[in-house]
């Protein structure tokens, strides 16, 4: 890294490290030399044309090339070098190979100079103001529930009986297979406290747990299981619900799209997988490209940081925009176990 920009990632961290311990950011998560840079640019841009009044931190990697690191400091992210984070040698098969590196995010636990944060995958698009999430009370993991439907869950039991958590009752779940398995929420988006103690505890019980299909998304659903409060998909909608659960997805209502479905990272989209040439599959590509190509959301064109606040001031108050949007039952929703 060049010692400029290494002085400037170190000035801004140093800046933030003098923040009072109330501050608050986003953080999202890049690994490799490859496209991702694209997406973690895109929601950068994308926050700041939803005037968030947080910053955006970025995990990198260490083969995050200087280039990709540059062009994050100059979006006016704050780039923070983590090591990787392994699971156990096993012979698991993950659903997707590269998910080994996913434990690495595990890493953003350690970022104790702020209070609370938001991971959001690098896959991920902010379309509506969320900052209001930061004042959901402490104590809880929140993220949205996943969906077992796609065959990327072939292996699971859910998946064989065709169960699904987004809807309980299509196919109630026997009871010779068990309990129902508590609700399960999607890692590509979560309300956290970064915590020290909870960070060893990570890494300590990681090293006993063997890895599984869906990586660090089954370990932190497997740790977090008795605090996670599900809150609605608006906060994340996992693609494939449009297709598997249209029933409970209000597209002009959702504030956050995760293009995690196979075919639908924007930036290599063809349209040819299954369910990619969809009309709201196009729509949400474009909508991704025109804020990603949208120079006047680069950081050098909108150092007005000022009126950026002004707007995230008129925030919405949370409960009643919870409440509104459900999460009421699903807190009060009875645990699956
Ligand atoms: O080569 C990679 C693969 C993954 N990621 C990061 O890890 C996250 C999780 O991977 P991905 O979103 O592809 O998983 P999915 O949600 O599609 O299952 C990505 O969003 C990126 O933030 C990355 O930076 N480089
Ligand atoms: O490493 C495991 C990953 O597991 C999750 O992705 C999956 C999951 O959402 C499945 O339910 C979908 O079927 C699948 O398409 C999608 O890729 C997280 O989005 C990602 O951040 C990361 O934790
Ligand atoms: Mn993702």
């Amino acid at each position: 890294m060049g010692q400029n920009l290494v002085s400037a990632t170190n000035k801004q961290t140093g800046l933030i490290k003098s923040a009072s311990l109330s501050s608050r950011a986003y953080v999202t998560f890049l690994a490799g030399n490859g496209d991702y840079i694209k997406g973690v640019v895109g929601l950068a841009k994308g926050l700041r044309k939803v005037k968030s009044a947080y910053p955006l931190v970025v995990a990198i990697l260490p083969d995050v090339p200087v280039e990709h690191r540059r062009e994050l400091v100059a979006q006016g992210c704050i780039v923070k070098e983590i090591d990787p984070v392994y699971p156990p040698q096993n012979q698991t098969q993950f659903a997707m190979a590269y998910y080994v590196i996913n434990y690495s995010k595990l890493r953003i636990w350690e970022f104790v100079e702020y209070s609370k944060m938001i991971y959001l995958d690098g896959d991920i698009q902010v379309y509506e103001n969320i900052d209001h999430l930061f004042d959901l009370p402490n104590g809880k993991f929140y993220a949205v529930m996943d969906c077992f439907c796609e065959k990327t869950w072939s292996h699971t039991p859910q998946y064989k009986i065709g169960y699904c958590q987004q809807c309980p009752n299509k196919v109630a779940w026997p009871q010779e297979l068990g309990p129902r398995p508590p609700l399960y929420f999607n890692a590509g988006m979560f309300v956290y406290e970064p915590n020290l103690s909870t960070y060893h505890d990570l890494l300590n019980t990681l090293k006993i747990t063997p890895p599984t299909p869906f990586a660090e998304q089954d370990f932190l659903n497997m740790f977090f299981r008795d605090i996670y409060q599900p809150i609605p998909p608006i906060y994340n909608l996992v693609l494939a619900m449009l297709w598997r659960h249209p029933e409970n997805i209000e597209l002009d209502k959702v504030k956050v799209v995760h293009y995690c479905a196979a075919g639908s990272k924007p930036w290599r989209y063809t349209g040819k997988e299954e369910n990619m040439d969809r009309k709201d599959i196009r729509i949400l590509v474009k909508k991704w490209w025109d804020i990603y190509n949208d120079e006047t959301l680069d950081y050098k064109n909108r150092q007005n940081g000022a009126s950026d606040q002004v707007e995230a001031a008129g925030r919405p108050n949370l409960l009643a925009v919870l409440s509104e949007a459900g999460v009421v039952q699903y807190i009060t929703a009875p645990s699956a176990a």
